[in-house]
């Protein structure tokens, strides 16, 4: 017999969920629930003030799915987000907050840019790939939310903080037809931050709905590494419409990509297709070209999920000091060959309705 979502939802049934009387899948506590051959996987949404109640009830839910026939691994992840107070510097931010996956007034689409490691180049590529579409005539916007290292007011040559004349609204900033906003840019430069969940949470929605984008076609999310609260926050909380996973063709690199891929499986956010970056060396003198990480891991990987290897990026120093100078390659030498390659992707998303 093989094992199917119906099967596993009708297991769960039985388990009474403790607050409203009713079971867990009626009470809709239940998402993203997937049967992949033996493997189970589901996400257990619970009220946080209640949240200790449901410490047995995920046991028991695991318990029961691991019970049946067929299955051989089963993974619930628990998860209870409080409503987020706003982070400091701002006053306001006391909108009702949005129940499930909402879109952004005026946004037209999410693209999440995600890799599992930190360091492989993502927010290169999100830099790069935003410039691109730029320069395509697409109305662009880039929130940098990578709380752990903020790098686009860099890449994309800004500084300043942005104004909130009213202390509700933020204005962002704008370079390259790209209209941008990080987290990063909301704390004093001096100031240590230590990013506690619901601050997190609450900065990331501040972003998303207070910032005003204007309207836009695609709105790119430079994401943190890995698979944190933020990646979690911004699946349940906005319609992502697709997510790109930036990796090096290094094994770890990739087995940690794997990992990002399967939350975004489980969030049920699409993966667009993957980038391979530092992909091969290609030396600034004599343009020889050598594989520093192995190469083409990405792509074995991308065939075996069934996604698009959307492009092979070398390592090119030019691509870093464009970066570091605040002009990204796709700016600074748009016509050079590892421009280009971004360039690709650029046109392919928007051939492919993703920007
Ligand atoms: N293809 C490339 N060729 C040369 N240098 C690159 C390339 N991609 C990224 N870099 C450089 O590698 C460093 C790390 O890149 P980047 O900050 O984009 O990574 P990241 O994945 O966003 O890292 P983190 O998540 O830790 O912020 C930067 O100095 C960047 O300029």
């Amino acid at each position: 017999m093989t094992l199917t979502r119906d099967a596993v939802n009708a297991a769960l049934k039985t388990i009474d969920d403790p607050v409203s009387g009713t079971d867990i899948v009626s009470a809709g506590l239940v998402k993203a629930l997937t049967v992949d051959g033996g493997t189970v996987r589901f996400v257990l949404e619970v009220n946080p003030d209640k949240a200790e109640n449901y410490k047995v009830v995920r046991d028991v839910a695991e318990a029961t799915v691991k019970a049946m026939e067929g299955v051989e691994q089963v993974s619930v992840v628990m998860t209870a987000h409080s409503a987020p107070k706003p982070p400091p510097d701002l006053k306001g931010g006391s909108r009702p907050q949005p129940q499930g996956p909402q879109k952004v007034p005026g946004v037209d689409r999410i693209l999440a840019v995600a890799s599992g490691k930190g360091g492989v180049g993502k927010s290169t590529v999100s830099a790069n790939l935003a410039c691109a579409l730029a320069a395509e005539g697409r109305r662009v916007g880039l929130l940098d939310a990578d709380v752990y290292g903020p790098s686009q007011p860099r890449m994309l040559g800004v500084s300043g903080k942005p104004a909130s004349p009213d202390g509700k609204t933020i204005l962002p900033l704008r370079n390259y037809g790209v209209t941008m906003m990080s987290i990063g840019l909301m704390t004093n430069e001096d100031q240590a931050v230590i990013w506690r969940g619901p601050m997190l949470m609450g900065a990331l929605q501040q972003m998303m709905n207070q910032v005003q984008w204007g309207a836009l076609d695609v709105l790119i999310i430079d994401l943190p590494p890995g698979t944190g609260d933020v990646q979690m926050t911004l699946s349940q909380k906005f319609a992502v419409d697709g997510a790109v996973v930036v990796s090096t063709p290094q094994d770890v690199a990739l087995l940690d990509a794997r990992r990002g891929i399967d939350m975004f499986n489980q969030m049920k956010v699409p993966i667009v297709g993957l980038i391979e970056n530092m992909s091969t060396h290609i030396c600034s003198n004599c343009g020889h070209e050598e594989h520093v990480f192995g190469h083409g891991g990405v792509a074995a990987e991308a065939e075996k999920l069934g996604v698009p290897l959307l492009a092979e990026i070398p390592l090119h120093l030019d691509i870093r000091t464009a970066s570091d100078g605040g002009a990204p390659i796709v700016v600074s030498k748009p016509d050079s060959p590892q421009a280009q390659s971004f360039r690709d992707v650029a046109k392919a998303l928007i051939k492919g309705g993703h920007a």
